[in-house]
């Protein structure tokens, strides 16, 4: 395998004076979608008008594309519904996997779960009766904070601060052994790490597609529910695009009996299209290369900014196999040296409090990339280029 196996730069539209590594944040604007964006709204909206939902076969496109996303993930054709944000998906299976388990209350995530796995936890409980607690032990506590009345486990595989990934077959086994529902949020594994969710058999996953994915700002999020389970499951968001016969117009919910029952409402139908689009590029990329592609220029990675820059410390775990596609370094002044590292062209982000973050994506990186992004850090941290006012002032939203 070579990296450039799964090297297919010339899908995407990015400037050719930025070093992008944020991938891992918001992808890149595949080059067909601008094309593919303007045919929808132009000739399918602008044209076709209402007809569009048939003669543009809109109404199939959410089921299209989560069959699009589904052997990315390791999932079967007809497991992936997409629609709405990753919130909301989240909420849904926490939802629907408490159903599952009516006589228990405790539900286990972690200290390190990106916030709003968390928030949607708290506020769903909030809203059914007293009793439920939600339990953040750290992230290599889990496992033993299963016990046998936890109700659900919920968890991000990969921590999108240092990039620590859960090993998901042993925790959701450990879910399993305990009575527990699992649910992977896999947002920064999508696209990024090689996923084997039928062969996990975790009953629901969810997930973004405008990170590793590329869907563009905003794009829809995806839902895995195990097909054996999908009947039992009750949406708590029981919308008319997840009923069985939504034009049928019924006074009644009853769900489709696939995972559509897991929509919501109407399809977002230019973000889909483009996100169709873009899902393109991995067309004969096979996981296990792009995984062996990320943790070679990560460890590129780690190797030259290590050499370059003794003041700043691996903040992610430095066996390739514990770590996601992304490196975090630490350093306390990470704010600002990002600050001038974008003015550069390096463009990585910061996570409060002192996390500078970098994203590794075979489709558009290569080792060269990596070389010159660690010369512009060196530069940066070693002349304390970071150090102009500039570059203190907290402005940026990421
Ligand atoms: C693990 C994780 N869950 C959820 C989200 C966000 O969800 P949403 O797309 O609803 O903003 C993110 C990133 O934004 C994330 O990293
Ligand atoms: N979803 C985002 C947004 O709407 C604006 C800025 C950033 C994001 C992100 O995706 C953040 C990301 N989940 C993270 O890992 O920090």
């Amino acid at each position: 395998m070579s990296i450039q196996s799964v090297y297919r730069k010339e899908l995407f539209d990015i400037p050719s004076d930025i070093l992008y590594l944020d991938g891992n944040s918001l992808g890149p604007l595949p080059k067909g979608a601008v094309e593919r964006a303007s045919q929808v709204i132009k000739s399918e909206w602008g044209g076709e008008l209402i007809k569009a939902w048939n003669s543009a076969d809109w109404i199939s496109l959410p089921k299209k594309v989560g069959d699009q996303i589904a052997p990315i993930i390791g999932a079967p054709a007809g497991s992936v519904a997409t629609g709405d944000t990753l919130s909301i998906k989240v909420y849904q299976a926490l939802a629907a996997a408490l159903k599952m388990r009516p006589d228990r209350k405790i539900i286990v995530s972690d200290n390190g779960n990106f916030p709003t796995d968390l928030y949607m936890a708290q506020g769903l409980i909030g809203t059914i009766d007293k009793g439920y607690e939600l339990r953040t032990p750290a992230p290599e506590d889990v496992a033993d904070s299963i016990t046998d009345d936890v109700a659900v486990v919920m968890l991000t595989q990969v921590d999108y601060r240092s990039g620590r990934m859960h090993d998901m077959s042993e925790i959701t086994r450990k879910a399993h052994e305990a009575g527990a529902v699992m649910i992977w949020d896999l947002a920064h594994s999508a696209g990024a790490v090689p996923l084997d969710l039928a062969g996990c058999n975790a009953e629901f996953a969810v997930g973004c597609t405008y990170k590793y994915l590329n869907g563009g700002p905003g794009a829809p999020a995806f839902i895995y529910v195990r097909p054996d389970i999908i009947e039992d499951i009750q949406p708590a968001l029981a919308g008319w695009m997840g009923h069985d016969a939504p034009f049928a117009m019924e006074l009644d919910y009853r769900p489709a009996m696939t995972t559509e029952r897991m929509r919501v409402g109407t399809p977002p139908i230019v973000q889909l299209s483009i996100l169709q689009e873009a899902l393109k590029a991995w067309e004969g990329v096979e996981m296990e290369d792009l995984r062996a592609a990320s943790i070679a220029l990560s460890e590129l990675f780690i190797r030259e900014v290590e050499q370059r820059c003794p003041q700043l410390s691996l903040a992610s775990p430095r066996d390739p196999d514990s770590r996601g596609s992304q490196v975090s370094f630490a350093f306390d002044h990470g704010y600002p040296a990002m600050q001038a590292l974008i003015e550069r062209g390096v463009i990585g982000d910061f996570r409060a409090p002192n996390i500078m973050r970098f994203g590794f994506t075979p489709l558009y990186l290569n080792e060269g990339n990596v070389v010159a992004a660690a010369k512009i850090i060196e530069d940066v941290i070693n002349h304390d280029l970071w150090q102009n006012p500039k570059y203190q002032i907290k402005s940026r939203v990421t």
